[in-house]
């Protein structure tokens, strides 16, 4: 077998062209422009990068973005007042920290500083809670990534056997319950896990966030799984691979995601669809307060 390659630039790009439409008829109907903020504290050259790609992203859709840089020896306080002026700007509908942070801020109290309404990374505690329930405000970009390629593959979730490798709080847990809330049966795995090829191998969808090149070998996976490969691993060579041995699991898989092209360009589409709903809730908010006469 040879693994059907999900073309996440593909998806990613229709994704984007139809975001396209809906921000310039928005915008029509109501005068107003999505607008991201994103804060960037430090100089992490992977992090400049990455905040440099998302605001391309957005202007290619018709959105605002505005970088808010700031010295790796910023103080909580004067993060927080960034926040603040951040969520009392009527004019942003979604605001991004980007992580990681410099070792002395506090990440929790930082992200929950960010009003729940503009919280676009779903990072922010009540939107954790909300996926936890099944009633999310934002879902978190990559996990939501995932669940648009599997659901634009046709691939069924409900029933399934899915094994998330990695458990961080901005991949690996999020993606497990999403999955969940469509009935997939979930396992996840992490460092601490015994034996992990006893738990991939039961995969029908494997799912991989764990920041290790090859970590995932062919022997590791059942014939016919869907493989998605969230991995980002930079070698010294240069290159940038996944977290899977895509050259020999690609002959055992059904679909595999490829690095790069795959999960990333559909985790930054995520976060520009988010920001459109922003920006059309705070609209509708705005419009109901003036209802009532
Ligand atoms: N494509 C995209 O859009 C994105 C890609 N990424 C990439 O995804 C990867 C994961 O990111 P992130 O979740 O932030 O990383 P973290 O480092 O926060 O978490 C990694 C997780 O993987 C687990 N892990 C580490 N080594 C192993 C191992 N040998 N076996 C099993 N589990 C292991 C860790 O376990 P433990 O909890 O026990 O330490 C942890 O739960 C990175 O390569 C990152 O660059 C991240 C965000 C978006
Ligand atoms: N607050 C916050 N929100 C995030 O969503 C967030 C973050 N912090 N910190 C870092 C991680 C990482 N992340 C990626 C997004 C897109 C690609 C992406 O587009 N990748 C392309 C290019 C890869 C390359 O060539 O480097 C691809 O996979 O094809 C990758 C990684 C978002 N993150
Ligand atoms: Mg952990």
């Amino acid at each position: 077998m040879s693994a059907r390659i999900i073309d996440g630039v593909g998806h990613a790009r229709r994704l984007r062209a139809d975001l396209s439409t809906d921000i310039a008829e928005f915008l029509a109907r109501t005068g107003v422009q999505p607008k991201l903020t994103v804060i960037l504290v430090g100089t992490d050259a992977a992090s400049r990068l990455y905040v440099a790609n998302k605001a391309r992203a957005c202007r290619d859709v018709g959105m605002q973005s505005v970088t808010i840089e700031l010295p790796a020896s910023c103080t909580l306080p004067e993060l927080l007042s960034v926040i603040d002026a951040a969520n009392e700007d009527t004019t942003v509908h979604g605001i991004l920290v980007q992580l990681p942070l410099p070792a002395h801020l506090p990440v929790r109290a930082v992200l929950e500083r960010i009003s729940v309404a503009k919280d676009v990374d779903g990072f922010h505690m009540y939107n954790v809670g909300g996926l936890v329930v099944g009633s999310t405000v934002f879902s978190p970009c990559t996990p939501f990534g995932v669940q648009k390629l599997l659901e634009a593959e046709q691939i069924p979730i409900a029933g399934q056997n899915v094994v998330v490798v990695g458990a961080s709080n901005i991949v690996g847990k999020p993606t497990a319950l999403m999955l969940m809330q469509k009935d997939a049966t979930v396992c996840i795995c992490h460092a601490k896990t015994r034996d992990l090829a006893q738990f991939t191998i039961a995969a029908d969808i494997l799912v991989v966030a764990a920041g290790r090149p090859n970590l995932i070998l062919a022997p590791m996976v059942k014939t016919g799984a869907v493989v998605i490969d969230v991995g980002i691993n930079r070698l010294p060579d240069g290159r940038i691979v996944g977290d899977v041995d895509f050259e020999s699991v690609r002959l055992k898989a059904s679909h595999i995601t490829p690095v790069p092209g795959g999960v990333g360009p559909m985790t930054i589409t995520m976060l520009l669809h988010n920001t459109l709903v922003a920006a059309r809730a705070s609209v509708d908010e705005a419009q109901g307060t003036k209802a009532p006469q």
